[in-house]
């Protein structure tokens, strides 16, 4: 048995519009996650963005690493999980799929990697209920993934090293579960149409590095408009950042973080961004994030984080 792995994930934006629950890409931001056997289980944080979380046996990494030893039938050694993370809680930017990717990962390491990436991609995707966010953190670059009974097939699409997206992070969470909850159940064969076509053309536009189409091929019928009222400022956000050179722009994630893709100069967008939700009384910060292109990778290591 391995003795230590330290994992570093990617955050992740999904959806990109009307790929919803389908297309993720991954930034340079990162959770990383050190695992060791130990003789106690222990959960530890380091940096502000992780307190408010459990540093039991319940911490959704921990959990995961639960779950794999539990597949592969094995018994768990008690574990010492040490975490740190720049990706903001709760706000549409991948953090509980670096969790579950990254305690999914570390403990199949620990194991003797008895599971293939993409047995690691069913599971995690189950366990989120949406491939979208685990398969870019997993994989890294742009991951379009589809969900089937026993697996998820998908294709990995690497960006233009150019491409560059402007985070506005507001300062308020936004649970995935909430943001789902105000979806409909059903939606029109109209709504239906607009959206698919525009996801095709994001797809194949992303895939072949015509951006151009992006301002068109990010417009979604099927979350976004539900999700306005939970994010105020997003329906200006959306239509106004062309004027500021994006390419294209939409909630990221479940949100409430809206981004914009774009080539170049970004700090009048930046500005616009952050004034457009100070005018709903909102706060946020504008984060600048460049494609991460490996996904989920493995170190070996010996020695304790350092403390920050
Ligand atoms: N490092 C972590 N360790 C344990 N649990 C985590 C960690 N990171 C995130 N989580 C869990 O995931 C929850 C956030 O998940 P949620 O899906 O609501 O938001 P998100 O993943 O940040 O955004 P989105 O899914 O919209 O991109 C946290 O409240 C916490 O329970
Ligand atoms: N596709 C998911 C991403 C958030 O986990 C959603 O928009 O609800």
């Amino acid at each position: 048995m391995r003795n230590t792995v330290q994992v570093t994930v990617p955050a992740s934006t999904a959806n990109l519009g009307p790929g919803f629950d389908t297309i993720g890409m991954a930034f340079q931001l990162y959770t990383t996650i050190r695992m060791t056997v130990s003789d106690r289980p222990e959960v530890i944080m380091h940096g502000d963005q992780l307190h408010e979380l459990p540093t039991d046996q319940t911490n959704l990494v921990y959990q995961m690493a639960e779950l794999i030893f539990n597949k592969i039938t094995r018994e768990l050694p008690p574990l010492r999980i040490e975490m740190k993370s720049d990706i903001p809680l709760t706000r549409g930017l991948g953090s509980s799929a670096t969790a579950i990717v990254g305690g999914l990962v570390a403990a199949n390491f620990l194991a003797g990697e008895p599971l293939s990436k993409e047995e690691i991609l069913s599971i995690a995707a189950e366990l989120e209920g949406h491939p979208d966010n685990v398969g870019a953190a997993l994989f890294g670059g742009i991951v379009v993934a589809v969900m089937e009974e026993e697996r998820v097939p998908y294709l990995k699409i690497s960006p233009d090293p150019q491409l560059k997206a402007l985070a506005v992070i507001p300062d308020f969470q936004l649970s995935t579960e909430k943001a789902r909850n105000v979806l409909p159940q059903q939606y029109s064969k109209q709504d239906t149409v607009f959206s698919v076509g525009r996801a095709s053309l994001l797809a194949a536009g992303l895939a072949s590095g015509q951006y151009h189409v992006l301002a068109s091929a990010m417009q979604d019928k099927l979350h976004q408009p539900y999700r306005m009222s939970l994010v105020p400022g997003m329906e200006e956000l959306l239509q106004g950042v062309y004027e500021y050179g994006a390419l294209g722009a939409a909630l990221s994630g479940a949100g409430p973080t809206v981004i914009a893709l774009l080539h170049g100069e970004d700090d009048e967008l930046g500005k616009f961004m952050q004034e457009t939700l100070l005018k709903h009384e909102i706060q946020s910060k504008v984060l600048r994030l460049l494609p991460d292109r490996l996904g989920a990778r493995v170190e070996v290591v010996d020695t304790p984080f350092e403390t920050e």
